[in-house]
């Protein structure tokens, strides 16, 4: 008997919000671990490595894969480098080898339209991102291009972890922040494919509990805790969603240089695992 071809309709491409919630449920962690290489605190051994950003990278992806719900590059330190190759390989290596662990693009992009649709292109194929941090100043026009992309994730930048962040995310109009339209304005305006995140910086709790408020379930990167001193239990309690998910509590530094001896890999994983536990803690 010859079998008919199968009609089988195919499954829906999961988008980065769906596989960042499989991984929270399924990894237990909302922890993301920053990729900000930087050469000169690097263990002597990659001195003269003409590989070193990224079989460093590659060691630190290994070693705290278990612990992430998600990684970070963050494009300056490659691109300062000349190392963007490695930015591209280092993505190409944790598809391969954790296909769960979606991957953020920090590039905070920002440009008009025709522009934009070039840095999209950038993230989504130059270099596979799931995912890529964008800064909203220019307006919807210049966003459309990353959320037309429903498959991606658009995380844009509300209320940054910087010490300045207030001088103009604070700035009073019709009788609120900037920062809170911003937050408002994207869960109920620009999430139409619902692949929208917002970045707002763990150094912030106030302003994290407020954002909270304004959006629901909008999923949130929090830099800031470790290097930039934010209070992880502050962070949990503050923006968590009903479920105790929400969160992609980013850390680069305080996982990255660890130890600049030879246990920097062991020494990222405990501290990285250490991150997971506690905010686990206060979930
Ligand atoms: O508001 C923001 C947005 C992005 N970042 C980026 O996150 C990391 C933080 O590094 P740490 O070493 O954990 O402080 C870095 O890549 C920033 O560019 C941010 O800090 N704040």
């Amino acid at each position: 008997m010859t079998e008919t071809p199968s009609k089988k309709t195919p499954e829906p491409m999961r988008g980065f919000i769906d596989r960042l919630q499989d991984r929270w449920q399924h990894a237990d962690t909302l922890v993301c671990v920053g990729l900000d290489p930087e050469p000169a605190k690097f263990p002597a051994r990659f001195a003269h490595d003409p590989d070193a950003i990224f079989n460093f990278c590659r060691d630190i992806i290994d070693a705290t894969a278990p612990y992430v719900c998600a990684f970070k590059p963050q494009i300056a330190h490659f691109a300062a480098a000349h190392a963007e190759e490695a930015l591209r390989m280092l993505i190409m290596h944790i598809g391969f080898r954790y296909p769960g662990i979606p991957v953020i693009l920090d590039s905070k992009r920002g440009d008009i339209g025709s522009t934009a649709q070039h840095y999209a292109s950038e993230a989504f194929e130059r270099y596979a991102a799931d995912a890529v941090t964008v800064n909203p100043y220019l307006g919807r026009d210049s966003v459309q291009p990353f959320l037309d992309r429903g498959d991606k994730g658009v995380v844009i930048l509300c209320r940054t972890s910087n010490p300045g962040a207030g001088d103009l995310q604070d700035m009073v109009v019709g009788g609120r922040p900037l920062y809170q339209h911003v937050a408002e304005k994207i869960a109920r305006e620009w999430n139409d494919n619902g692949n929208c995140a917002l970045v707002v910086g763990a150094t912030w709790p106030d302003q994290l509990r407020d954002v909270r408020a304004l959006v629901g379930n909008v999923p949130f990167l929090v830099p800031g805790i470790g290097a930039q001193g934010g209070d992880v239990e502050a962070v949990v309690r503050n923006a968590k969603t009903a479920d105790g998910t929400g969160l992609i509590v980013s850390s680069s530094r305080a996982i990255l240089y660890a130890s600049n001896g030879d246990d920097y890999a062991e020494a990222a994983a405990n501290a990285a695992r250490t991150l997971r536990d506690e905010i686990n803690r206060h979930r």
